[in-house]
């Protein structure tokens, strides 16, 4: 479980976070939703301490790390992060990439030599299979495609079996088809390994089909933090506010639409089965 409580952040005299309180369970995969602007990076910065906070505890299941080293090792051990950007070292291969993900278990000397062990191997390997990207591993990272350099990137974060994944913006240079493949691999492989995520994302229509919680962001405070379901067009003016872009608003409402739709499929897809079940039972 991680938590943050209070947390607070001011750039010189303007003020990016405001008293933002969360706690996200194992497993969980949050988005945080909210205009350019809103303190969406920063939260995630200041969560893993990539930028100190002016105020506010980082708890990792109930302790609170400060910024002593003893505390910032433990707790990037803990929190992995995937960019915007994959952050891949280009002229090496897909492995070594992910390899990259064990060296905070690795001893200097041999994490200088890059010599893994048999045991980081298997690891890494299995972390590419959880992207579908371990018939690269070989390949040098600046042969793959964005949406597979991402996907490495995920990779790579599990790889360092954290407890807890944030992804700042990680589809933002990918086209819709690969953005959706690479937030259902990022989704899954968490899932798989129990990780909780925290994910900024500038697109609702994601948010809403990706999410299990929603928190949105609105010049640095918390204005939502609910199921998706719950994003109503007043919610979204919320995040958004002066927004009125119909296009934007009506993304939510198509969603929630087709969401009950499926859900209703589903339910008649059920009473379907029961019925002919209840039928050969009988027969
Ligand atoms: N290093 C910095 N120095 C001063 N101000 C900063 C710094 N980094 C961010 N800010 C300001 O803090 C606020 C929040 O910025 P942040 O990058 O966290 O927003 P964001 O929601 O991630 O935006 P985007 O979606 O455009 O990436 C903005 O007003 C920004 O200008």
């Amino acid at each position: 479980m991680i938590e943050i409580r209070g947390l607070a952040k001011s750039y010189g005299d303007h003020q990016a976070l405001h008293d933002v309180s969360l706690s996200i369970r194992p497993g969980e995969f949050v988005v945080v939703l909210g205009p350019s602007g809103a303190g969406k990076s920063t939260l995630l910065r200041c969560i893993n301490r990539l930028i100190e906070p002016t105020a506010g505890d980082i708890l990792v299941d109930g302790t609170s790390l400060s910024s002593n080293r003893r505390d910032l090792r433990l707790l990037r051990r803990n929190v992995a992060m995937i960019f915007q950007q994959h952050n891949l070292v280009k002229r090496l291969s897909v492995l070594k990439n992910v390899l990259v993900g064990r060296m905070a278990d690795l001893s200097p000397i041999l994490s200088s030599l890059q010599l893994f062990p048999e045991a980081d191997v298997k690891i890494a390997m299995h972390c590419l299979e959880q992207v579908a990207m371990s018939h690269k591993a070989r390949n040098r990272a600046d042969a793959l495609s964005g949406g597979e350099q991402q996907r490495v990137g995920i990779a790579r974060a599990l790889a360092q079996q954290p407890k807890f994944m944030l992804a700042d913006e990680p589809v933002a240079s990918l086209d819709p088809k690969t953005s959706r493949t690479v937030l259902n691999y990022l989704k899954k492989s968490c899932k798989e390994s129990n990780i909780a995520v925290l994910c900024n994302l500038h697109q609702i229509d994601y948010a809403l089909e990706f999410a299990e919680r929603v928190v949105g962001l609105s010049a640095g405070r918390v204005v939502y933090d609910g199921a998706p379901a719950g994003v109503s067009g007043d919610v979204i003016r919320s995040i958004y506010p002066g927004l009125d872009d119909p296009n934007v608003l009506d993304a939510a409402q198509r969603l929630t639409e087709r969401r009950r739709a499926a859900a209703e499929a589903e339910i008649a897809l059920a009473a379907t089965s029961v019925a002919t079940t209840s039928v050969e039972g009988r027969a």
